[in-house]
């Protein structure tokens, strides 16, 4: 164990404690789990944060907002200036333990000042504005060390507007990329399908359809107020650390076979009377050619920086390239644009880890043994890539993917297994 992992026991639960009286306990002190909140203007975020902090749920959460209206109950009760802080501008304590402050960006160091000031916090909900991309504010707080150190990313959860999102998913943007609905949802963990009072319950489906045809892997829940229990949003662990225990809820989007996932719910049930909307190119179940792809993954000698997936795995993240093959015999890009990669994978010593990607940023983590027997025991390793330039093409690279990590397994194996040895071919 580091001396970075030994810290002073929690503040927050001796809070009269002055700072030399506190115990010196030295164990390791738990991540504090951030969750990221994201979603189009108007689609709820507001009304769960409202929920949140009005909620006697027996937790100290510290909602961050990076922007203050004036509209909303929460934000007008929120006024006690703080002029001299840095970047964390306001902050109004709720007597239920909870916290709101709104910091002037997105910079997530704010939090770390927070948390010195105000003790630590079971978990911290950082909100991004209606039109914020969730990409960046993840990529910066993985290449935060200072912030890793203390906070660990717990899930990136999406509010849509059930009445507005599959009209939100078509508009175009002039340059032809991504709108940030389409980022939004496609890199969401968890999504709440909001608003659910204001449609047709025979078109929750189809929009239903819409959200997985772009992320498969999502828990979606569908809320009326973005009125949902806690503890299907809180406290997920989908971006597992070693030393905290994965939820089922974790792995629950690997068990779940894809291709059933991303059918409409007629499909499942046998129904032939159901319409296929979700399936006619004008719909938004495949908005601007976004989706995703399951590719099965074999048991792995290892997955070590070095080792023939990790070689695969980050040339196709980092430069969208996959190995030449004997049926492809380039090395030319694939043209791929990934919003979110994800995959559940397992090595031959019996370990189980989760690949979480954001973009050109991925991690590989362990997932703990013993945490997970049952639910671990249903998941085939798989890979899963989101974004655009995947449709109609799925087979196309899903076998180079396949037979490019077999050929690299081979090429380990002749080599004596050359797992862990670095950067291989890192450097082409
Ligand atoms: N009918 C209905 N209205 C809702 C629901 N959830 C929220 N609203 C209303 O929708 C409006 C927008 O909700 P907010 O929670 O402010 O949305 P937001 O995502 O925070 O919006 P921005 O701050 O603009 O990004 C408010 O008037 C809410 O009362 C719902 O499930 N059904």
């Amino acid at each position: 164990m580091s001396t970075e992992d030994l810290r002073v026991e929690d503040l927050s639960v001796s809070d009269d404690l002055e700072m030399d009286e506190v115990p010196q306990l030295v164990e390791p002190l738990a991540k504090v789990p951030l969750t990221v909140l994201t979603g189009y203007l108007g689609a709820g975020k507001s009304t769960l944060l409202d929920y949140i902090l009005k909620e006697q749920h027996g937790r100290r959460i510290a909602v961050i907002m990076n922007e203050f209206g004036d509209t909303t109950d929460i934000e007008s009760k929120a006024i006690s200036v703080q002029s001299d802080e840095a970047m964390v501008e306001e902050w109004l304590e709720l007597n239920n333990g909870c916290l709101c402050c709104s910091v002037r960006d997105t910079g997530l160091l704010a939090i770390i000042n927070l948390m010195e000031k105000k003790g630590r916090f079971d978990q911290i909900m950082l909100e991004t504005t209606g039109l914020a991309d969730p990409a960046p504010i993840i990529e910066s707080f993985w290449n935060e060390p200072a912030l890793n150190l203390e906070v660990g990313l717990d899930a990136v959860v999406a509010v849509v507007d059930a009445a507005g999102i599959e009209k939100q998913l078509q508009e175009p943007r002039p340059d032809g990329s991504y709108n940030e609905a389409q980022r939004q949802v496609a890199t969401a963990d968890v999504i709440l399908l909001n608003k659910v009072d204001l449609v047709q319950p025979e078109d929750l489906d189809r929009i239903e359809a819409a959200l997985r045809s772009i992320n498969s892997t999502a828990l979606i829940h569908r809320t009326t107020r973005s009125s949902i229990d806690l503890s299907l949003i809180l406290d997920l662990n989908i971006y597992a650390s070693p030393s905290i225990p994965i939820r089922p809820e974790t792995l629950a989007p690997f068990v779940q076979p894809d291709d059933k996932a991303a059918q409409c719910a007629g499909c499942q049930s046998g129904d032939s009377s159901h319409s296929h909307t979700h399936s006619t190119s004008s719909s938004s179940a495949h908005a601007n050619d976004i989706s995703s792809l399951t590719i099965p993954l074999p048991v792995l000698p290892s997955v070590e920086n070095g080792s023939a997936f990790y070689r695969v795995v980050s040339r196709l993240i980092w430069d969208s390239k996959l190995p030449s093959t004997s049926t492809s015999s380039s090395d030319e890009p694939l043209s791929l644009d990934l919003l979110r990669t994800k995959g559940f994978l397992r090595t031959q010593d019996g370990q189980s880890y989760i690949l979480q990607g954001v973009r050109d940023i991925f991690d590989i983590s362990p997932v703990p043994p013993a945490t997970v027997a049952a639910e671990e025991r249903e998941v085939k390793p798989k890979l899963v890539l989101i974004g655009r330039g995947i449709k109609g093409r799925e087979g196309e690279i899903a076998r180079r993917f396949e037979e490019g990590l077999r050929m690299a397994l081979e090429e380990d194996e002749r080599e004596g297994g050359a797992d862990g040895e670095g950067d291989k071919d890192m450097a082409e």
